[in-house]
């Protein structure tokens, strides 16, 4: 081969997640690459010590935003160095990259991480070859993510193509060279110049009021691209691509025998349904041995059986390395007939100084799926005699690797050969890790390491402990499954579940928060086999809470409303004909495991860093956290009680529920603290107004608005720091338009603030800019969930 016609088709696949969404769209991505033939690798971005991220050439990213338009914590030491390479205008030069972003417009930043990523690279000298993509959780993300993956693949051959012409002096001054500038074509420089362009308006404008305009411009021209796509059958072709010859037979090193959809009719191009994810995963399943003796399997239910892995483990982050803690106690804190329950627990950590906890901490539990969740899935699977067999779990391409959430599966099966390829030994009893590191208070588990050396890679634990049955499946799964019906009807049906047309049933579905277990005994001739459907599940992450104490004895309290409600997952296509109706009861993974744990179990738990730290004591704070949004500041108000001198700062609450007689959430420490004139309380009831003591109904965000001139006061001229907690998607907006609302009416009765501030006109606008700037201060601070 000469060298103008070497190709150099490196690219690497990194993400940043939070739940999950990131991780598997770029697992996708990087798959399809490797099926195309590029060199692909694959990385979470905190990694980056693995990928000598300085070096790569080219790099497709997949990265989310939580929190407050906060990037996962998966890259959090990613960013750091980011930024300190990135101040140098020439780091990143000799880079090429593309970002596709995953938020939700719901959420006042939307998209930011990518934003931020886009920026900061460019700034540093990369070049952006292909246009960012900005996927919108609320609209559906597959609306943009399908498109921007289809139109990725030419430019990566172009890139790939560019570089290879320039044969060994392509690492040299790619950046002046012809092929390299012309890299995106007239409409890639139009394209970037318009984001440019976008950029400089909003850096102008506030974040609030732009960023649904940005996703839906960022959409219409996905849509663009996707018309054209559909029309050339490229869908389709990027859809049945995974049948080539060499996945079939696993040999490895030969290139595949591709077969090319591209002029025959597809599908997706006619009826809008996604492609399937490409079958990766092969599992051999082990004869189950004989039923262990009574209570052995149950007797640590609460922890996974890998769980003195994890413990011992060298994670890079040992703050964050999980540990065995103890269920204390758990009570109460509504009434017997309140709309929700919500539970006040307590957690003995192993060792104080270990967790260096401050109030504002947050923290993860690992939680297992519902029992009868996967008892249901073993059954329509048939697998249901075979739950306690050792599994395997491979790859069925040799270049590719199992995702990481299933890895410690990939073993061989009773000695005899598994068909996974990247089989190791399952460790025997005596290779299972000491407890060194798992504090001593809680050793007595290790006593059960040599029953879950079993028990650690079965089916049963697969299903329980590694991927999320509780999700509603994404469209992407239902095409797939689609694909595992024996019955044609039901075929069709899912078909049309995951198509554009099928949205309306689709968000029905969700709407009624049907996992998987539920979703399939609507199709009871689905049957996947146990790997297709390792390849479509989730990873189930564990779940995140507040501590609502100040950090004193080793203990975490914590709130959390318990997600429990039975419904009736309808047959979505019950107008067109019989009516199927499954019954089954549906609950969040970790509140009603957190309900019904009994009191002494082990529970493994892992620090968070905190969305909150208590300003210092001369500093005014406004809290509102209407529900159990409350927790954290009930640790600011013990760890202010705890100070000495008491501090003055005013401490100031905005507290909401539905009823002060039902779900008035820690009522006598909040009003205690109002009596002894530590803290100012403002509650707000949206169903019985109070009673006499409070009177009138109405939400957070009203009462700030009735206060609002004391509020803009104190955050003006008192430079307070104002913390929002709960729910993201009502609250969290209404709570930030009404502080846009009091600072427009501040600034009419005080024209002078304004000025002082440079600001000509404080209209909304002006007052969502400046609320982004106090965000960047970390005087706005907000810990939001969905
Ligand atoms: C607690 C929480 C906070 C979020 N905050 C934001 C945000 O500030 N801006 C945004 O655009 N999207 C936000 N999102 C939406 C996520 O980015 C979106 O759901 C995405 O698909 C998650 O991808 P991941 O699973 O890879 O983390 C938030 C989602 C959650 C659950």
């Amino acid at each position: 081969m000469s060298s103008d016609k070497f190709v150099d088709k490196q690219v690497a696949f990194l993400y940043a997640s939070q739940t999950g969404n990131a991780e598997s769209i770029s697992h996708n991505i990087y798959l399809e690459a490797i099926r195309r033939g590029f060199r692909a690798s694959h990385h979470v971005l905190d990694d980056y010590r693995k990928f000598n991220f300085d070096s790569l050439r080219t790099i497709v990213f997949v990265v989310s935003t939580t929190g407050d338009g906060d990037p996962p914590d998966n890259s959090a030491r990613f960013w750091r160095v980011l930024r300190k390479s990135s101040k140098q205008s020439e780091a990143y030069v000799h880079l090429r990259y593309a970002v596709l972003g995953l938020g939700d417009t719901n959420y006042s930043n939307f998209c930011n991480t990518a934003q931020r990523l886009d920026k900061q690279l460019e700034e540093a000298g990369a070049r952006r070859f292909y246009r960012k993509g900005l996927a919108d959780d609320a609209t559906g993300m597959e609306d943009v993510v399908e498109p921007w993956i289809d139109g990725l693949w030419e430019k990566l051959e172009e890139i790939a193509e560019c570089s290879g012409k320039k044969g060994e002096g392509a690492e040299e001054g790619e950046k002046g060279e012809k092929g390299e500038e012309g890299e995106e074509g007239e409409e890639g420089e139009e394209a970037k110049e318009a984001e440019e362009s976008e950029e400089a308006k909003e850096a102008e404008e506030a974040k609030e009021p732009k960023e649904p305009k940005e996703a839906k411009e960022a959409n219409e021209a996905n849509e663009a691209e996707e018309m054209n796509k559909a029309a050339s059958g490229d869908q389709a072709a990027a859809g049945l691509g995974a049948l080539s010859l060499s996945d079939a037979d696993g040999s490895a090193g030969i290139p595949p025998v591709v077969l090319d959809f591209r002029a025959m009719s597809g599908l997706s191009a006619l009826t809008g349904v996604p492609r399937a994810p490409a079958a990766l995963c092969t599992t051999a399943i082990a004869p189950p041995p004989p039923p262990p003796a009574p209570g052995a399997r149950d007797s640590a239910a609460s922890l996974p059986p890998w769980h003195l892995d994890i413990c011992s483990s060298s994670t890079s982050d040992p703050e964050q390395q999980p540990f065995v803690a103890v269920l204390r106690s758990r009570e109460p804190l509504t009434s017997d007939d309140a709309v929700k329950r919500t539970l006040l627990a307590e957690l003995q950590l192993p060792a104080p100084d270990r967790t260096r906890s401050r109030a504002g901490d947050a923290f993860n539990v690992y939680a297992p799926n519902d029992p009868r969740k996967v008892t249901a899935l073993l059954q329509q699977l048939r697998l249901d005699g075979k739950a306690g067999g050792r599994v395997a779990v491979g790859s069925l391409d040799e270049r590719i690797a199992v995702p990481v959430h299933l890895r410690r599966f990939t073993t061989t099966v009773g000695g005899s050969a598994a068909s996974a390829t990247s089989a190791t030994t399952v460790p025997s009893a005596t290779t299972v890790p000491s407890a060194t590191t798992v504090p001593s208070a809680h050793t007595a588990h290790t006593a059960h390491a040599a029953r879950t050396a079993h028990a650690a890679h079965t089916v049963d634990s697969v299903l329980r402990w590694a991927v999320d049955l509780h999700q509603p499946p994404k469209r992407q799964a239902l095409r797939a499954l689609a694909d595992c019906c024996a019955d044609a009807e039901d075929r069709e049906r899912l078909l049309f579940l995951s198509s554009r047309q099928g949205t309306g049933q689709y968000e029905r579905l969700r709407a009624q928060s049907a996992g998987v277990p539920e979703t399939l005994a609507l199709f009871p001739s689905c049957r996947p086999t146990l790997a297709r459907l390792l390849d479509l599940l989730p990873p189930l992450l564990p779940r995140s809470y507040s501590v609502c104490n100040a950090p004193q004895g080793g203990r975490w309290r914590f709130a959390f409303n318990v997600v429990e409600y039975a419904l009736e997952a309808a047959d979505p296509f019950a107008q067109r004909e019989e009516q199927a109706v499954v019954r089954m009861e549906r609950r969040g993974v970790c509140t009603p495991f957190l309900a019904a744990l009994p009191l002494g179990a082990p529970l493994l738990v892992a620090r968070r860093p905190a969305a909150f730290r208590l300003a210092p004591a001369d500093v005014p704070v406004i809290m509102v956290g209407p529900g159990t949004g409350v927790a954290p500041f009930i640790g600011f108000l013990e760890q202010r009680a705890m100070q000495r001198p008491l501090p003055e700062a005013p401490m100031w609450l905005f507290f909401g529920c539905r009823s002060a007689q039902h779900d008035f959430l820690f009522r006598r420490q909040l009003e205690d603290a109002q009596e002894a004139g530590r803290l100012r309380l403002s509650a707000s009831f949206s169903r019985d107004g109070g009673g006499a003591q409070y009177g009138g109904r109405g939400y957070v965000q009203d009462a700030m608005v009735e206060n609002g001139e004391e509020i803009a006061e104190l955050m003006a001229q008192g430079k307070a720091v104002i913390y929002v907690c709960g729910d993201a998607k009502g609250m969290g907006k209404d709570v930030n338009a009404a502080l846009v609302g009091i600072l427009v009416r501040y600034a009419e009765a005080h024209p002078e603030w304004p000025a002082q501030l440079g600001v000509a006109k404080m209209d909304p606008a002006a007052a969502a800019k400046l609320l982004t700037q106090w965000a960047a201060e970390k005087r706005y601070l907000r810990d939001l969930w969905a």
